[in-house]
């Protein structure tokens, strides 16, 4: 946008404010490709891009920015050369690293006006939300799944932080659903999955996420059924390679496992008891299937076709495990073959040994491309919501450097609302989080000379006004208490205790909120009269607030709910109240007298008009 468009529809103050202003962009995948594309014509002056990724054939789809040629190239350097081509005059920084890197330290954290996360694990959005809580900068998180999107304005103790709301955790299954009782397509998948390719080609499910295995009373018994027959399994697993391997596991696992099944009666009262495949008629029916029928992924295969793609596919990966064993020296660890869904014979082999099962127990098939999908954990990646969610981004973040936090939102992209962009105003800090309730305290220390000792009596008894009550934690792991005094006269270097390093300080008593210390190493040694530890400034430490009587920050995240991990917007689809909301217009004039237009819909994010 040219520089005067701009003036017009942000007003001459916040143009200026943006051209002036130092971001930082952390990721440049999806979310980023957009916001950094919108943050270059939205004449932000200064943007850093980090990314520790390379561009792979699988993001040009919508990672615009990329092209074929830059595949294998740094996203972050890629980026910056390519949207630098949109505004010369924006001065561009990437980095081509992980933000989790000791380099990126709170220091430089301070430098930027805001930092911005489009970013794809919990971890990384973990880290950014507690360095930009210490160094005390906004920060505007963002996250899509699919067609929905989700934008938060995060301020310390101003707004929740990230970690304010609990956070989904990915889907486990109880072992027993898996290998006992299925009772949807995705049982069976994931038995197909973890289970039955392991046991045959790999290693066995005892290593995979997917199944909760936790034992109690009820189930005992069942597991250790479980074991004898994952037992004979293993025995089975000696004839493959041989030509009636893939005969052997029919039988076992959809004829013998089923029989033992229907045997337990008490399992079958409520339900209709699963159902033996009858492999002669299933070998006749796929006598006539011709091998090309795998390639059909988006139709649901007949019972036959199943059992055609599941014989075709253990020859396939039978014949793979040989030639690996037949290459194998004797101090490698023995080949093994996992599942990738891209690799096309496991995806095979999963689809149809998942639908014969499913077919035992009366459960609906599905196609290969759907199973993909599930057994992938894959949502798609959809542009059009990475492009709205990085627009709301932006909007968002003026909110930010016109000092209006009031105003801001989070706001929420879905398909399935009256409304496809819904908000809600913005939550205060949830003070029982652990990671934003502790008050930051920062304390320099002379590295040399400094022990837990000096700390404790200098800081927080002289300087902080604690008595003896106080126990202190690096990482969750106790260095201090009232009982525990052994490392009174250890140096903090000893304890693993450095520049940036945080020490979790909990008032034995409950009065006071917890706080963080936020170590500073001095660059020069300490002078002989000053103490080796001290406040770098004078802090006011809270007295912890009465709980609320209604608790509102328990809402558990469900599974539709988040794409950030975060709480979702109560009443999203059924607050009719929103279809009547109307956007009100209005005349902003600025200093200078230029009028910005600016739309707004008092629940929404502005809508800025470029007249
Ligand atoms: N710790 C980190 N430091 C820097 N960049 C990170 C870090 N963790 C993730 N990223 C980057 O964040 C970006 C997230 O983008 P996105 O969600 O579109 O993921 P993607 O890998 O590009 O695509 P997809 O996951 O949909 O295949 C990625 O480019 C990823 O490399
Ligand atoms: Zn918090």
């Amino acid at each position: 946008m040219r520089d005067s468009s701009l003036k017009r529809s942000l007003g001459v103050d916040l143009t200026r404010s943006l051209k002036e202003s130092r971001v930082l962009l952390v990721g440049a995948g999806g979310i980023g490709c957009e916001l950094l594309k919108n943050l270059v014509l939205t004449g932000f002056g200064e943007i850093h891009i980090i990314d520790l990724d390379t561009i792979d054939l699988s993001n040009l789809n919508r990672q615009f920015l990329f092209r074929h040629e830059h595949i294998k190239k740094s996203k972050a350097l890629v980026a910056k050369e390519v949207a630098q081509k949109f505004r010369s005059d924006a001065k561009l920084e990437a980095y081509h690293a992980n933000i989790m890197d000791a380099q990126f330290n709170i220091s430089w954290f301070e430098s930027f006006n805001v930092v911005f996360n489009a970013l794809d694990n919990i971890a990384a959005r973990r880290h950014v939300n507690k360095m930009c809580l210490a160094a005390n900068v906004p920060l505007i998180e963002s996250g899509t799944t699919g067609f929905n999107g989700q934008v938060q304005v995060i301020q310390k103790s101003q707004t929740e932080c990230y970690d304010c709301t609990p956070k989904q955790t990915p889907k486990s299954f109880p072992v027993c659903t898996i290998r006992s009782s299925p009772a949807q397509p995705i049982h069976c998948i994931v038995w197909a999955k973890s289970f039955l390719l392991p046991e045959l080609f790999g290693d066995s499910e005892d290593e995979t996420p997917e199944v909760d295995k936790t034992e109690n009373a009820d189930n005992a018994n069942e597991i250790a059924e479980l074991r004898k027959e994952a037992l004979e399994l293993k025995e089975l697993r000696q004839s493959i390679g041989t030509e009636e391997a893939y005969q052997k596991v029919f039988d076992k696992v959809f004829r013998l496992d089923i029989i033992r099944s229907q045997d337990m009666k008490e399992m079958w009262k409520e339900k209709e008891p699963p159902e033996i495949l009858d492999f002669a008629q299933l070998q006749e029916e796929s006598n006539s299937i011709a091998p090309t029928i795998s390639t059909n992924d988006q139709k649901v295969w007949t019972l036959g076709e199943n059992f055609s793609v599941f014989k075709d596919s253990l020859n396939r990966l039978t014949h793979r495990l040989k030639q690996l064993q037949e290459k194998h020296l004797p101090d490698q660890d023995p080949p093994i073959l996992t599942f990738d869904k891209d690799d096309v014979d496991t995806l095979d082999f999963v689809t149809a040994a998942a639908n014969l099962r499913a077919a035992n127990f009366h459960i609906e098939l599905k196609s290969k491309f759907d199973v993909k999908q599930m057994a992938g954990n894959i949502i798609p990646a959809i542009a059009t919501t990475n492009a709205m969610t990085a627009g709301l981004c932006v909007l968002q973040s003026l909110k930010v450097f016109q000092n209006n936090l009031m105003h801001a939102k989070m706001v929420f992209l879905e398909r399935s609302g009256a409304r496809v962009i819904n908000s809600e105003s913005l939550n205060p800090p949830n003070p029982d989080c652990a990671v934003c309730s502790p008050v930051i305290a920062r304390v320099e220390i002379d590295s040399e000379v400094a022990t837990l000792e000096h700390l404790i009596q200098d800081v927080l008894q002289m300087e902080l006004g604690y008595d003896g009550g106080v126990s202190l934690a690096v990482d969750s792991l106790m260095i201090y208490d009232p009982d525990f005094t052994d490392n009174l006269k250890t140096k903090l270097s000893d304890l693993g205790i450095k520049n940036e390093s945080f020490i979790t300080v909990n008032d034995e008593k409950d009065t006071r909120v917890d706080i963080e210390l936020m170590i500073v190493a001095r660059n020069e040694p300490s002078s002989e009269d000053s103490k080796p530890a001290t406040l770098q400034k004078p802090v006011e430490i809270p007295l912890k607030p009465a709980k609320p009587a209604e608790p509102s920050h328990d809402a558990p995240a469900t599974d539709d709910a988040t794409v950030t991990g975060k709480r979702k917007r109560e009443g999203s689809n059924d607050d009719s109240s929103h279809d009547a909301k109307r956007l009100a217009s209005a005349s902003i004039p600025d200093s200078n007298g230029i009028e910005a237009i600016v739309l707004d819909d008092d629940e929404g994010g502005a809508i800025m008009i470029d007249d």
